[in-house]
């Protein structure tokens, strides 16, 4: 038995809860992520149902499930069990340990190497809940606008009212947890709100690798083509995913021709525009490329606001206009860590039978705000890459030019985009009065850069952590 716990239902009796929320889970994370953190977890439920415990291979991953997936895993089993639920996490006993992943995959060919890392089909321990695949739930109604995303929500709207015409294929990019997953899946949900009948798949990237890998391996090719070239829509998320696999680009290029060729629509996203993409055929690129790429930008101010207050009222709860002010003035990176505080604020309130006011979110987003007040200025971000190059901290502001000193002031403006909220012209004037399309340059650079140097990488991991503290 675990520390400190109380008596629990035995490992059989707990799956139903934790099962229900995994399924939902399989929905809404990337399947290479859900293999790695969600599947290994082994589940106890309290006997009165109002505690789950999840029992964690190690420290390390324990720390890690925490902070990405805790609050998300907390509202889910909220959610299903319809009663406020304390999640806690434990390590696993030595003598009994979690369930791991199958046995490492012989990669003999090149198709088998493309299955994602430590992958197994996520239908295959979770049964997709339609056909379409789609979460009924994440609609064009459910999605807030602001000028943030309205440019791509109005091409996605077009998309679902007229599919197979203009911005075909649709390509919409941004930054993690900004809402793209949340607009293909309006687009779907709609197209099949108009037209029942409509043949639509959303999937993610890696699934599709999988796909690709099984059929191969079944030799099924002639059901899989069946399957996604005889589709009407189809909504594929992260592609930047199939970078690097050339199989599966391949089978993406063919079901692609197809597609366009019989009119029907293609909608994907991305992290980044589609000549950002790395590891990806030219042609497909470009095909990416040949109908509308939209960006979404993180939400400004007003945004924040009105997202947190509808998500509120969703929840049959309600927040103040001034908290919610509060919340969206301190929680400015993405939608998805918006939820988060959300669902702290909303259990917080509910735990101490208390109505939700700005002390009331202070309290309940405690952490969270002693993390914003050590925030990390670019002033810092210049000291401390200067000192890591060697460079003095002058040279951050200096016209000079040579190598030496021009790679790490690119370093330094990447990482001031990354670790803080400047705006691109906010870091250029920062930079000694630089133009916002030389920061541009520098970010994409180096974020280009990153992704084949490793010895960049690594030095970027190094300062990233020293910055964070
Ligand atoms: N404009 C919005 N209005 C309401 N909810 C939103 C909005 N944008 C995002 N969300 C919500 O934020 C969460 C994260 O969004 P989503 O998963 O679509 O992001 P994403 O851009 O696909 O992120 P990732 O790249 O990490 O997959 C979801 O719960 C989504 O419903």
């Amino acid at each position: 038995m675990i520390e400190g716990l109380s008596p629990m239902t035995t490992d059989s009796e707990a799956p139903s809860l934790w099962q229900a929320c995994v399924d939902l889970l399989a929905q809404e994370i990337p399947q290479q992520q859900f293999n790695t953190w969600i599947r290994p977890l082994a589940a106890q439920v309290s006997d009165d149902g109002g505690k789950l415990t999840l029992q964690v291979a190690n420290r390390f991953k324990m720390d890690w499930v925490r902070a990405q997936y805790a609050a998300r895993i907390t509202a889910l089993l909220e959610a299903v069990q319809g009663r406020p639920v304390v999640l806690e996490l434990a390590l696993a006993p030595r003598e009994a340990p979690v369930r791991t992943s199958p046995a490492p995959r012989t990669m003999q060919d090149q198709v088998l190497s493309e299955l994602p890392d430590v992958a197994t089909p996520v239908e295959a321990a979770v049964p997709a809940p339609n056909r379409s695949r789609l979460n009924p739930q994440l609609t064009f109604t459910t999605l807030v606008e602001g000028s943030a995303n309205r440019m791509a929500r109005a091409a996605a709207m077009h998309v679902a009212g007229s599919p197979g015409q203009l911005y075909n294929p649709l390509f919409i990019y941004g930054g993690v947890g900004l809402g793209k997953t949340h607009l293909v899946h309006a687009i779907g949900n709609q197209m099949l709100a108009d037209k029942p009948q409509a043949k639509v798949l959303y999937i993610h990237a890696e699934q599709f690798v999988t796909d690709v890998v099984k059929s191969y391996q079944r030799k099924t090719f002639d059901e899989f083509k069946q399957r996604y070239h005889s589709l009407d829509l189809l909504l594929i998320d992260d592609v930047q995913f199939i970078a690097g696999k050339e199989r599966t680009q391949e089978e993406f290029f063919n079901a692609f021709e197809a597609l366009l060729a019989k009119k029907s629509h293609i909608v994907m996203t991305s992290d980044t525009y589609p000549k950002g993409l790395t590891d990806i055929h030219e042609r497909l690129v470009s095909r990416f490329d040949s109908g509308l790429a939209v960006a979404i930008e993180p939400p400004e101010l007003e945004m924040r606001v009105a997202i947190l207050i509808n998500k509120a009222a969703a929840e049959g709860a309600e927040m103040p206009e001034e908290v919610a002010f509060f919340v969206a003035k301190n929680v400015r990176s993405n939608v998805r860590e918006l939820e988060g505080a959300l669902r702290k604020i909303l259990a917080y309130s509910r735990f101490n039978q208390k109505d939700v006011s700005i002390q009331l979110a202070r309290d309940a987003l405690k952490d969270l705000l002693s993390i914003q007040n050590r925030q990390i200025s670019v002033e810092n971000i210049q000291k401390t890459v200067a000192d890591y190059y060697k460079i003095k901290v002058a040279d951050m502001y200096s016209k000079k030019r040579p190598a030496s000193i021009a790679r790490p002031r690119q370093i330094a403006m990447f990482l001031a985009k990354e670790l803080t909220q400047k705006s691109l012209p906010e870091i250029g004037e920062l930079f000694g009065g630089r133009d916002h399309t030389t920061v541009l340059h520098a970010v994409r650079k180096i974020a280009a850069e990153r992704q084949k140097v490793s010895e960049l990488n690594q030095q970027l991991h190094v300062l990233e952590q020293t910055l964070k503290g």
